[in-house]
């Protein structure tokens, strides 16, 4: 394979779905130590895509070339034998395993009697960590590492099973400010030392800092594949949404008046007895925006769940103007005069 051929070449592929084209004779290259960047909306038909790549889904048309050759991904044990990894978003790790049992999983030997040597695997996970700079202890406990930790151990995964070609999917939605300026730092690592990079996203500025390339997807068409170098955010958005965007808001200081939502004390256990929302205190008034930030994970789907009636609370109070409704249902909720759009419209919505 000469340095001009792609590790990765996707020829017309298309998906249809009932009643949907997810993708529409998708084209697109990754060469070798490159990082593309695929854009697109919620529902552009970027994980499909990607499931395509990574053998969980077969595409009705077009075809696949990995370095060179014609290739059929009907699996995602192919997929890994042609050296794709995959990031996913969800991590899929045993919280009560180590690093190394995590990562070995799934690996054992067919042949009867043959055994893993537990420590050979850990040598060698301690050396991929060291050549990448993932800094994990192949020992550690997953219930005791960060996230961001344990997205690492997603990646030593895929490195570990001889990944050179790796997807991630949207990587950062769970992480800190901090640890994504450091996985940054590891994909960059990662494609100086011979690896190529697929990185699903929506966001903007992470395209900006960290890719070479992106292809923008629109309603499962590629409308355009840009050297990130040669371009800009309000190129991208408006490519990406199909509309000219503006990133200037022009807003006048609101004026709160009366409450109308005010979150008392709030307590919620999981089905694990613990706490996901500890004493939560918020109050909302009328003619104001309330933004509330932090990463995935941290209490707030299940502060909407409790709000919009769908999650039972142990302690605490909710009065929507004034009238309690806490633990009631969503229909009373609703009744009360608070809607709800969902953050997965198409696991929670009804449109
Ligand atoms: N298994 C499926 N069955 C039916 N329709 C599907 C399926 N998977 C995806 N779709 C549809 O295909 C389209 C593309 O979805 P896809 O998940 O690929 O988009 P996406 O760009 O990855 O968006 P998101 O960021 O929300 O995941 C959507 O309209 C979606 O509803």
């Amino acid at each position: 394979m000469d340095a001009a051929t792609p590790v990765v070449e996707l020829k017309q592929i298309t998906k249809r779905f009932p009643g949907i084209v997810a993708n529409d004779s998708i084209s697109l290259k990754l060469h070798k130590g490159e990082i593309l960047a695929l854009l697109g909306e919620n529902g552009a038909g970027k994980s499909t895509l990607m499931n395509i790549v990574f053998g969980l889904y077969q595409p009705e048309e077009g075809s696949i070339e990995v370095k060179g050759k014609p290739v059929v991904i009907d699996s995602p044990n192919k997929a890994i034998e042609l050296g794709i990894g995959m990031v996913h978003q969800h991590f899929k790790l045993v919280q009560p395993f180590t690093v190394t049992e995590n990562i070995i999983l799934g690996m054992e030997p067919k042949k009867m009697g043959a055994r893993i040597d537990y420590k050979t695997s850990v040598a060698k996970i301690k050396q991929l960590s060291d050549q990448y700079g993932l800094k994990v202890n192949p020992n550690a406990k997953i219930h005791d590492i960060s996230v961001g930790m344990q997205q690492r151990v997603e990646i030593l995964k895929t490195l570990y099973r001889g990944a050179d070609i790796l997807i991630f999917d949207e990587p950062t939605a769970v992480l800190t400010p901090q640890e994504i300026g450091e996985l940054m730092v590891i994909m960059k690592r990662l494609v100086a030392e011979g690896k190529s990079i697929i990185l699903i996203t929506h966001k903007l500025k992470e395209i900006m800092q960290i890719s070479d390339t992106v292809t923008i997807i629109r309603r499962g068409k590629v409308i355009d594949t840009l050297k990130t170098a040669e371009t800009n955010p309000n190129e991208l958005a408006e490519k990406m949404v199909g509309r000219s965007v503006t990133f200037k808001v022009d807003k006048q200081a609101s004026v709160p008046k009366e409450i109308v939502l005010d979150v008392k004390n709030l307590v919620s256990k999981n089905k694990e007895g613990i706490s996901v929302l500890s004493g939560l205190n918020l109050q909302v008034r009328a003619g104001e925006i309330l933004g509330i930030a932090g990463v995935d994970g941290n209490g707030q789907s299940e502060l909407i769940e409790a709000i919009t009636g769908l999650r039972k609370v142990d302690s605490g109070i909710i009065e929507v103007r004034g009238k309690d409704t806490t633990n009631k249902n969503p229909r009373h909720v609703t009744e009360s005069g608070v809607s709800h759009i969902p953050e997965d419209r198409h696991k929670h919505g009804w449109y």
